[in-house]
C-alpha cells in the first residue's frame, strides 16, 4: 500500500491511475498538499494511519532549485523545512514508545549536499542540512531504541524534469552546468530506486548515506561518528 503526495494535481492523479489499475484501488491513494505547510502535512499523516494502519516506510522527496530572490527562499522552505517537517512526523508515527510499529525514513538528497557545488550553493545548502538533520536522528539512541532507522539518498545528475528545468532562476551559470552535467553523466531513476530500496531492506545500514552517480557508480560515504556519552 503507498500513499504519495505532491503540489501538482495533474500529474499526481495520473499516476495514481496507474498504480491503481496495477496494483488495487484500495493500495494507492494520492493527497495534493504543499510539504512547506504544517498542518495539511499533519492531516495527511493522520489520514494515511487511519487508511492504511500504520506507516512503515517514509520517503522525503520533493525538492526544488532557485539560487535568486525569491526562489531561493522558497528552496530552504521546500527542500530543508519539507523534509524536516516530513521526518519528524514521521517518527512520530513510527516509534513504539508512542504507538507506532518502527520503521525506515529514507530522505532524498543530492550529491550536491556532499560536494562543494558552486553553480547552486542555496540548493546544496538545504541538501547538506538533509543529510546532517537524517545521520543524526539516526545516531540518536531514543530514536534507535524506538524502532525507527533513516538514511539518506545522494543522486548526482538524474534523468528527471529538474534537470532539464536548468535555467538562471535556479543555476548561477548555465553554461557550466551544461558542461559538468556532460562530464559527470546522468543516471537513470532505476539507479536510484535500486539503491532506495536496498536502504528500506538492509536493516544493519541505519544512518547510511549513500551516492548514486553515472561517473562514480554507487557508494556507501565513510563519515566519522564520534559517540556522545
Ligand atoms: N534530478 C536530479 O538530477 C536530482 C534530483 N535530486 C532530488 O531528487 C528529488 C526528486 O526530484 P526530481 O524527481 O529529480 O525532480 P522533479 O522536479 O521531477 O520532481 C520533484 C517533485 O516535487 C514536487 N514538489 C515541488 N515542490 C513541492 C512541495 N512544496 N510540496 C510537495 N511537492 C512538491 C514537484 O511537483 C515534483 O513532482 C528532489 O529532492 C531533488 O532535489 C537529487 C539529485 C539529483
Ligand atoms: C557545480 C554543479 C552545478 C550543477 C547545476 C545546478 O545548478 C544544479 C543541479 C542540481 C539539479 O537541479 C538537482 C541536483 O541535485 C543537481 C546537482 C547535482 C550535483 C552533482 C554533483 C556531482 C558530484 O559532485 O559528484
Amino acid at each position: 500500500k503507498v500513499c504519495f503526495c505532491d503540489t501538482n494535481g495533474e500529474l499526481g492523479t495520473k499516476t495514481l491511475s496507474e498504480l491503481q489499475s496495477k496494483y488495487g484501488e484500495g493500495n494507492a491513494m494520492f493527497q495534493t498538499c504543499d510539504v512547506s505547510l504544517q498542518q495539511p502535512m499533519e492531516n495527511l499523516f493522520k489520514k494515511v494511519k487511519e487508511t492504511f494502519g500504520c506507516l512503515d516506510i517514509v520517503c522525503n522527496n520533493a525538492g526544488i532549485g532557485g539560487e535568486v530572490y525569491p526562489l531561493w527562499e522558497k528552496t530552504i522552505d521546500v527542500n530543508l523545512k519539507g523534509t524536516t517537517r516530513g521526518t519528524l512526523l514521521a517518527l512520530e508515527h513510527m516509534r513504539t514508545d508512542k504507538g507506532g510499529k518502527g520503521g525506515v525514513i529514507i530522505n532524498i538528497s543530492s550529491a550536491a549536499g556532499l560536494n562543494v557545488n558552486p553553480l547552486s550553493p542555496v540548493y546544496s545548502a538545504t541538501k547538506a542540512g538533509i543529510i546532517a538533520l537524517t545521520r543524526s536522528l539516526a545516531m540518536n539512541s531514543e530514536v534507535k531504541s524506538a524502532g525507527v532507522r533513516l538514511n539518506v539518498v545522494c543522486p548526482a545528475f538524474v534523468d528527471t524534469d529538474l534537470i532539464k528545468e536548468i535555467n538562471d532562476d535556479n543555476c548561477l551559470d548555465v553554461q557550466k552546468a551544461s558542461k559538468f552535467i556532460e562530464m559527470i553523466g546522468v543516471v537513470s531513476k532505476e539507479v536510484v530506486v535500486d539503491c532506495f530500496m536496498e536502504l528500506v531492506r538492509d536493516v544493519n545500514q541505519n544512518g547510511a548515506v549513500v551516492k548514486c552517480s553515472k561517473m562514480d557508480g554507487t557508494q556507501y560515504t565513510s563519515i566519522e561518528v564520534k559517540p556522545v556519552t
